[in-house]
């Protein structure tokens, strides 16, 4: 029995039967990290899903205030509270998807690889809970740095012999949500019509953004092609640099993470055509053995990966300036399984 249900003393009439009824339209999904600055919008967007019928919320410190205060709210979807590694089984039993934003967030001055130190081991344990209690189920890395960090999940998973490639994302959503953002202001587009794949990794340059792709189709000189490829690259520092101390992207990321978590949700229970970007195992760039790219979601996962596509002569510049910085994130996040 969870501790929040334990200790807060809240009944619901039906948790036994939510909880174990058949998963179909019917999922449990898990947030570790779930009491932090991404961790409680994140759960508070994902409270408000009829796709899920069980929030399970997982962190070190404050959780049970978070569970009872989400808890309130009078949607069908059931929050338990889970405390200290022991917990960490209760939160992941049955789990259909986890997200994991747990780790510290930059300050400025800082990159995300200097979050490795710290985050690297965060991520090492809570993706061992994974592979030892919710083998099978959606693994979501908003943890940084990305292009670590899901390298060090995977080989967890290879080393409890539980890999599947097709369900460990790297989540790269809020690349792809700021540039629809500042491409629909800078062309006065409708934000809504706009969409730009934003490929590669999730740090500085290894973020390269589509922009001969974008839909609607939009014309951008030199000069707008570089200004917006920088900002895109740059926007986590812009947010970290505004607030001055005070963290990282919280609410963007949240809003960022529940669209990219529903995106497969949906596609779990059947829908079709759904696609996101997201940091994936990849053959696309032989040097790169994870690469983010347009993938197509399905039952069990990346059901395609559409690779990049025609790039223009500036994207194919930005690819080959990413390839050196990128490799490296990967194989240091590698090594740290191995040597760790
Ligand atoms: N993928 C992306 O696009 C983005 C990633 N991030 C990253 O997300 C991470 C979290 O950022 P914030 O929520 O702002 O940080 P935060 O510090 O506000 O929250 C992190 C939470 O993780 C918890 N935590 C730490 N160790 C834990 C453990 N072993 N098990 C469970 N929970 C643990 C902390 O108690 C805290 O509540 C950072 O690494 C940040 O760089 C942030 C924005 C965008
Ligand atoms: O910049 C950071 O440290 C957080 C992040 O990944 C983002 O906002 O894209």
């Amino acid at each position: 029995m969870c501790t929040f249900i334990r200790r807060m003393r809240i009944s619901h009439l039906n948790t036994a039967r939510w909880l174990s009824t058949s998963r179909t339209n019917n999922m449990k999904v898990s947030v570790l990290g779930a009491a932090g600055g991404i961790g409680q919008p994140l759960s508070l967007l994902l409270k408000q899903s009829p796709l899920i019928s069980h929030l399970a919320l997982y962190d070190i410190v404050n959780t049970p205030g978070v569970a009872a205060d989400l808890s309130h709210i009078n949607t069908s979807t059931i929050v338990t509270s889970h405390t200290e590694s022991p917990e960490l089984y209760h939160c992941l039993k049955d789990a259909d998807l986890v997200v994991i934003p747990a780790g510290v967030p930059r300050k400025p001055g800082m990159t995300r690889d200097d979050l490795f130190t710290t985050n690297a081991s965060i991520v090492k344990h809570l993706a061992t809970g994974c592979a030892e209690h919710c083998p099978n189920a959606f693994i979501c890395i908003i943890a940084n740095p990305v292009n670590s960090t899901v390298p060090i999940t995977a080989e967890v998973f290879k080393d409890n012999g539980v890999y599947n490639p097709k369900k460990i994302f790297g989540v790269t959503t809020l690349d792809i949500v700021r540039a629809n953002t500042f491409v629909a202001v800078s062309k006065d587009l409708d934000v809504n019509q706009v969409s730009i794949p934003v490929v590669g990794g999730h740090a500085g340059v290894t973020i390269l953004p589509l922009l001969s792709q974008a839909k609607p189709t939009v014309n951008f000189s030199n000069e707008e092609l570089t200004t917006l490829t920088t900002r895109i690259q740059n926007a986590g520092t812009e947010v970290v640099e505004a607030k001055a101390g005070q963290g990282s992207a919280t609410l963007s990321m949240a809003y960022a993470g529940a669209r990219f978590v529903f995106s497969l949700l949906r596609a779990a229970q059947g829908e079709r055509g759904i696609s996101e970007c997201a940091f994936v195992e990849s053959t696309v760039v032989p040097e790169l053995p994870y690469f983010s790219t347009p993938l197509l979601l399905g039952k069990e996962g990346i059901a395609q990966n559409f690779g990049l596509g025609k790039l223009s002569d500036f994207e194919k510049k930005g690819l080959e300036a990413l390839i050196p910085e990128l490799s490296k994130n990967i194989e240091k996040g590698i090594r740290f399984n191995k040597f760790e």
